[in-house]
């Protein structure tokens, strides 16, 4: 009721603009009357005040009408996302709460809130001005009324038959925007994953297609964009039109004075025009987002309905565990079981996971090997163990000559090295931050090619490098990605040789699903390493990849590695504890390089005595 009395008086003020305005004119001026014009100009400007007193208190009827909408719409989104929590609860899942959840639709509340109090304030002010007019025109000469409000009828019935459809395309849009917005999240989190699968090309199809969609929905809201305008037009401008070109005629046949075609013009252009423009253009956008906002508060929680937990991925149905991707084969056509990502069949498998970088994640097949790469699937056949440093020919790793350098005119990072891990062997690398050591790893897995020199490898070859990986999956998907066939059996062995039992344990086992971001750094290090203990890999190469582990851990991590059977192990090494475990320790040191066992070092190799040293010293 407030808002109607507050409404009346701005449309008083509309009234009296236009009407005051044609008396001025009418009975002031026109008749040499200076000081009755001015008093009508006066009556017009004092009538300013008053409707802006009115609409601002307008703003508090608006408020007192949308608030407890809001209020409501708040206690439905807090029931909705309590309901849901304990639902999750009841799941089991121990996971917290998803605040963000209750965050997001709050501030879709908000905008409901905002949207709705606009419609309101546009709405009312279009209706009470138009009345405000038809009321002046009226008063000025009925016949204005002929020419105004048959365009004013079919432009407004226009924007209304347009205006379903319009929300319609609106929406459409908006759910194509987001579609794209969340391929795109989904591509950007999982690239690791999607390069690791050789996936790109039908993710680049999907992505392709969301975009599309987003194009054609766009263009069908620009196209029935075209009503809105279309709809001014006819509504506000063709009245100015008419009465323009009819003027003549009224003017001379005395249907109108001069002082009511100055009123209704100032009605037209002044009153109706902006009130219109603003009615279009606020029902077509904050309507929509009004309609989109509500519907969403109003639809159940994610997941309420089928039960797949506020962790299920975008675009959901697929299930947490098995992200998009991981549904297509690379570009062999292979096609692996359900939720089963593709495993290197050549027997080669790059061990730091499905996404490591880029090249850390390639699988790679045996180049110029020496025949002992195991079969795929089959547990590495046992090596001799050696007895310390080993040279010559039949190495499970053979650098004969090898230089490297990032980039044609770079400076090699190595410099014709030479180095034979034997099968069975185990080696550690030292050096310098920079000298080289990642390099090495990457030379001897093949994710780096030699610009000089011979790299051979006796086996397959599997790189762990120090982010290492954890996929949205079931702990066993994870431990036995490079894996073509694993059990539970497998997975507990793999993980408890690594000294990973406790957590497989403490995640719930190997059918429990894992939240990589709930997981620490040296978890999911742990995760990787048994990953790799369960891979078909005769070399591994652990590049950095204990570093988050405490030195007791790593120690055992490396033992499991250096006991494994037919394993050849190269240990990147950030502790010197790692040095001395190992037969061999390779010390990195451009021309000075060196390679033997801890006490050999010892004595022959001063940078080595230096780290050693300072390793102490920090231990
Ligand atoms: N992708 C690359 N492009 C260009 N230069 C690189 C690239 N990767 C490494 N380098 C450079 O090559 C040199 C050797 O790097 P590498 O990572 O092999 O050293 P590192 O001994 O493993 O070092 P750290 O112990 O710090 O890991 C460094 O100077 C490094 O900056």
């Amino acid at each position: 009721m407030g808002l109607l009395g507050w409404s009346v008086l701005e449309a008083g003020q509309t009234f009296l603009f236009g009407y005051a305005l044609a008396h001025a004119l009418d009975q002031g001026f026109l008749r040499g009357r200076q000081g009755t014009g001015l008093w009508w100009l006066a009556l017009a400007a004092a009538a300013v005040p008053v409707g802006a007193y009115g609409t601002a208190r307008v703003f508090g009827a608006v408020a007192a009408l949308v608030e407890p909408v809001r209020d409501r719409l708040v206690r439905h989104v807090v029931r909705g996302g309590l309901a849901t929590a304990v639902r999750a609860a009841a799941r089991g899942g121990g996971r917290p709460a998803d605040s963000a959840v209750v965050s997001r639709l709050t501030h879709q509340v908000e905008i409901a809130r905002d949207s709705l109090g606009g419609i309101v304030m546009v709405l009312r002010s279009f209706a009470f001005t138009a009345a405000g007019v038809v009321a002046g025109m009226i008063a000025l000469a009925p016949v204005l009324l002929l020419v105004v409000l048959p365009p004013l009828v079919a432009g407004t019935a226009l924007f209304t038959l347009a205006l379903r459809p319009l929300a319609r395309r609106q929406r459409d849009f908006l759910a194509a925007d987001e579609a794209v917005a969340e391929e795109c999240g989904a591509l950007a989190g999982g690239l690791r994953d999607i390069t690791a699968c050789g996936a790109q090309r039908p993710m680049a199809e999907r992505a392709d297609r969301r975009i599309a969609d987003a194009q054609r929905a766009s263009r069908a809201l620009a196209t029935w964009g075209v009503t809105r305008t279309l709809a001014l037009a006819v509504a506000g401008q063709l009245p100015l039109v008419l009465l323009l070109t009819a003027s003549p005629w009224l003017l001379s046949t005395h249907r109108l004075t001069p002082g009511a075609l100055l009123g209704a013009l100032a009605y037209l252009t002044q009153s109706l025009q902006p009130a219109l423009q603003s009615l279009l253009h606020t029902l077509t956008t904050s309507g929509t987002r009004l309609t989109v906002v509500l519907t969403r508060l109003t639809s159940p929680p994610p997941g309420a309905a089928t039960g797949s937990g506020s962790d299920a991925p975008a675009g959901g149905g697929r299930g947490a565990s098995a992200p998009a991707w991981r549904a297509f084969g690379g570009g062999s056509g292979e096609s692996p079981a359900a939720g089963k990502a593709p495993v290197p069949r050549a027997g080669v498998a790059a061990g730091g996971g499905p996404g490591e970088s880029a090249a850390a994640a390639k699988v790679l097949a045996p180049r110029g090997g020496s025949g002992e790469s195991s079969p795929a699937g089959e547990p590495p056949a046992p090596h001799p163990r050696p007895g310390g440093a080993k040279s010559g020919a039949g190495g499970a790793v053979e650098l004969r000559g090898v230089t490297f350098a990032y980039g044609v005119g770079a400076e090699p990072v190595l410099r014709g090295l030479d180095l034979v891990v034997a099968p069975g062997e185990h080696l550690a690398v030292v050096g310098p931050s920079g000298v080289g050591k990642s390099t090495l790893g990457g030379l001897v897995a093949g994710l780096l090619v030699a610009d000089a020199g011979v790299v051979r490898r006796g086996g397959a070859v599997a790189l762990v490098p120090q982010e290492a990986y954890v996929f949205r999956g079931t702990v066993g998907e994870n431990v036995g990605y490079l894996r073509e066939h694993t059990t539970p059996a497998l997975v507990w062995a793999a993980a408890a040789a690594v000294g990973a039992g406790g957590l497989v344990d403490a995640l719930g086992g190997p059918d429990a699903q894992v939240d990589p971001g709930a997981l620490s750094q040296g978890e999911r290090q742990l995760l990787a390493l048994a990953r790799t203990y369960l891979a078909p890999a005769a070399v591994v190469v652990l590049d950095e990849a204990t570093c988050h582990l405490d030195p007791a851990a790593e120690a055992s991590a490396e033992r499991a590695f250096a006991d494994r059977p037919a394993t050849t192990l190269i240990v990147i090494a950030h502790r010197i504890s790692s040095a001395r475990r190992a037969d061999r320790t390779l010390v990195l040191d451009g021309a000075d390089t060196m390679c033997g066992p801890h006490a050999e070092l010892l004595v022959g190799s001063p940078l080595y005595r230096d780290l050693a040293a300072a390793w102490t010293a920090v231990s």
